[in-house]
Order: structure tokens, then sequence, then C-alpha cells
């Protein structure tokens, strides 16, 4: 059986990892320009000052996207290329560059998928508080509809924000992200508020313009699930679905948040401080979302933890997700399973954690549509004979398409699949270590551009829709 006629084959990118032109043609300075350049913030000093060069080689890259069939491009704005000030005038330099993007997508028939947020905040924004500030909302609101008027006739699909959880968890809980602010929960809590009723607005603005596209936000997934049948273990796991998940889910989709966090906050003192207006905001407008993107790479075994948690010290490498670490509210630890298969930098390997989660996000949330906006394999490329023979990346990601397949016949409303990422691209804490792409890129060569042997499969794999899968 073939994935359906409408299902979309596409790969992702986002702008800060891949553009480079960091200062060029009016572009305003962001974060993580700032963020990179602080000694010791990043792996051996990597940063996005020229990426991959897409800003100049954009072109040569889609080209070769077209060479693989892919069918859909996801790729990120860059928010200050746009409002170099964040709120203040446009920049139409910055139009024409993704005026051009998107044409020449187009030119070769593929589908522009546009996330809006992919964490590069301009840095006028970030040093007024951030998403601690009611400002950056509505500024963020400013910025979508600048966008949604300039590109909004040949980009019918988009996106609001990238993982809130990881720019908001890791800026203000872990400190490896800009603002680099470790253990403050309620700055964490106030961001990811501010990031939901930016979302809501941002959908209505769009829905009232009557553009015929859709609108929806891309979070990460991460199913969690209990070591074993203990009780304390499956309260545990329960509490890592309401915090990881339910928190980010529920206040798009269902307009309102879960009362488990609610109480929680409550009692701690993190109750972000939000108006009845915001509440009625996201209540009004979560039945606007056209899909869910879901970020999938793993699942996360937890347990109780009883060991009394301090203000963790945090580094980059408590960052990366691996298992063994306490929750920041200390309720429970991730695990590492004797019987699971991990990627190098320590990642569950775990299709069926995939499709179990699936029929969770199901059962609570009902036929929302959904994409697989990210899935894909971080790996240090096996590179034999001048050829990156990148087998595990292509082994990993058959095992996802076939559940996905499978998730679709059992009635999980999936319609696309968006693999990260489409090329190698600058990683935030592990720089060009970490490779993702279908196409490799040559640091020590003019940034040169080669396939990559998943290039070829994932080609096959699209001219067949997923037959064979
Ligand atoms: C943390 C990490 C990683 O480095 O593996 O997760 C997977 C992928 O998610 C994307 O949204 C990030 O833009 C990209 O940089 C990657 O980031």
């Amino acid at each position: 059986m073939k994935f359906p006629h409408d299902f979309l084959f596409g790969a992702a990118s986002a702008s800060y990892q891949i553009e480079g032109a960091w200062n060029e043609d009016g572009k305003g300075l962001t974060n993580w320009d700032v963020f990179s350049k602080i000694p010791g913030k990043t792996y051996k000093g990597t940063n996005g000052d020229v990426a991959i060069d897409h800003y100049h080689r954009y072109k040569e890259d889609i080209k070769l996207m077209a060479e693989m069939g892919l069918e859909s491009y996801r790729f990120s704005i860059s928010w200050a290329r746009i409002l170099p000030t964040g709120d203040g005038e446009v920049n139409d330099k910055g139009l024409e560059f993704y005026n051009n993007v998107i044409n020449e997508c187009l030119k070769y028939g593929i589908v522009p998928f546009v996330t809006l947020y992919h964490w590069d905040l301009p840095i006028t924004l970030e040093e007024d508080g951030g998403w601690t500030n009611k400002r950056t909302a509505e500024a963020f609101i400013k910025y979508a509809e600048v966008c949604f008027r300039a590109f909004g006739d040949r980009v019918k699909h988009w996106i609001t924000f990238n993982e809130t959880v990881m720019f908001c968890g890791l800026g203000y809980l872990k400190g490896a992200h800009p603002p680099g602010i470790q253990n403050d929960e309620n700055k964490y809590f106030q961001a990811t508020h501010y990031v939901f009723y930016a979302h809501a607005k941002a959908v209505e603005v769009y829905k009232e313009m009557n553009h015929y596209g859709e609108i929806g936000i891309t979070h990460v997934f991460l199913p969690a699930f209990s070591v074993d049948d203990r009780h304390e273990n499956v309260v545990a796991a329960r509490h890592a679905n309401e915090y990881e998940t339910l928190w980010y889910y529920d206040p798009i989709l269902k307009g309102e948040y879960p009362s488990y966090v609610v109480e929680q906050l409550k009692e701690k003192g993190w109750t972000p401080s939000w108006t009845e207006e915001e509440l009625a905001t996201l209540k009004r407008n979560a039945g606007k979302n056209d899909f869910i993107g879901l970020n999938y790479y793993q699942p996360i075994r937890v347990e109780k933890n009883n060991e009394t948690v301090s203000s963790m010290e945090h580094s980059r490498e408590t960052s990366t997700l691996a298992p063994g670490n306490p929750s920041f509210d200390g309720f429970y630890r991730t695990v590492k399973m004797e019987d699971k298969t991990y990627t190098k930098w320590g990642w569950e390997i775990s299709p069926q954690g995939f499709i179990d989660g699936l029929h969770m996000l199901k059962e609570r949330y009902g036929d929302i549509k959904m994409y697989v906006t990210e899935n894909g394999l971080g790996d240090e490329d096996p590179i034999i004979d001048g050829e990156i023979v990148d087998v595990p990346r292509i082994k990993y990601i058959e095992e996802h398409l076939k559940v996905i397949k499978r998730a679709i016949k059992e009635g999980i409303h999936l319609k696309g699949y968006y693999a990260w990422s489409v090329i190698d691209l600058l990683s935030w804490l592990n720089g060009y270590k970490k490779q993702y792409g279908f196409i490799y890129v040559d640091q020590q060569n003019n940034l040169n551009r080669k396939k990559k042997l998943s290039f070829h499969w994932y080609k096959h794999i699209i001219e067949t829709r997923g037959e064979e899968l």
C-alpha cells in the first residue's frame, strides 16, 4: 500500500541554522547572534554568522531538493530580517529574500511550509524581557501579519512557533539557550503563556484575512512512559505527560490549561500573570487551528525521583535531552533502559513509542490534523571512499515511516512527514558535529554540498510513495 496521494513528503530547516548573512541586507541582530558569541555557550564557539551560507546559495539548495523530488520544504523566516528592531519598520530586503526562496520552491512545484519563529528573536525584544514581556507577543502578532500579507498569496501552510518547550525550557530553566537564565520557573511558565497567547492572536488574524490556507503550531512530542507498573512510577509518567505535553497542547487545541498543572502552579507560586482577556483569546481561537505539528524523536521512560533536587547547575551536556536527569521540579527522572536502543546522543530510537503516543493524542484531542514536522537521526555520518554512507539514518527514517503508515491505517489523521533536516546544518548546541541532513555540507571545503546515500533512498521513497514500507 502506498501513502495517501495527499500525504506530503518533506524535509525541514531553520533560518539561524542555515542562512548565515547574519548582518547583511538590513537584518537586525538576534538573540542568537549575541548569545552564540558568549564564550562557552556553544560547541567549540560555533555560530550562525555563516552557517551553511544558504542566504547566498538557496538556489543551489532548492535545486537539490527538487532533484530529490521533495514535495514540500519546511523552513523558517528570520524575524529580524523582516522587522530588524522587532516591532519597528519593515526591511524590504528581508521581504525580497523570502519572496525569492518561496518563488524558487514554487518554480519546482515544492510546497513551502513556513515557520514564523524558530528561536531567533530580535535582540531588542530579548533585551526587553523576551517572552516574559507581553510586548514580544504583541510584536510577534505584527510580524506575523506582515508575513501573511507579503507571502500569503503563495504560502498556504503556516507554523507559528517551533518547539516552545525548547526555547522556553532551555532559555529559563536550563540556561543553555538565550536569555541563558537557569531555574526560573516563574519566567518559564510566563514565557510559555505569552507564546500561546501570541499564537492564538496570530491564528485569529490569519483567519480574518481569508487566505484559505492553514495555520498551526509545532510542538515537541515527547510521550512519557513509566519504567514499570509500580504505582509511583505510573504517577511519575502521568506527571511528565501533564507538564511536557498537556501544558503545551491543551492551551492550543482545547483553549485552556490542564487543571493538574494549574493547581500545582498555584501551590508553588509559579502561576503566570495571565488576564481574563488572554485566557479568553486562547479559548476563542482553539477551534481555529488547522493542524498540530509534531517534532518526534524519542519517548521518555520515567520513574519517580526520590532524591531532593536543589537548584541544579546546568550545562550544555545536561541540556541535550539525554536520559538520566531529574525533571526541573524534581518529581521524576528519565531512565536509560537496558532493553532499548539509543543514538550517539542518548536519544531512544522507538517508532513504537511514536505510534503509542499518537493514539494518546487522538484520545485526548480527537481527529485534529497532524504533520510530523520533524523526525530524523542526529549522527556523525560514516564516510567511506568519499561517500556519505548514512545507513543508520535510512534505517531510522524507514522505521518511523512504517509506523506512520500503520498509524494512518489505524485512523490517525497524519498528512505529512518532514525529515529533520533537508541538509546538514548548524546545531544550536552541537555545532556541525551532529548531522541530520540528506545533503552533506563539507565544512572543510567551501561548504560544498554532496548527496548522501539517504538522499537517493528518500528520492526513491517519494517516487514510489513508500509502497514498499
Ligand atoms: C535539540 C535538537 C538537536 O540538536 O538534536 O533536536 C532536534 C532538532 O530540533 C530542531 O527543532 C532544532 O532546530 C534542531 O537544531 C535540532 O535540535
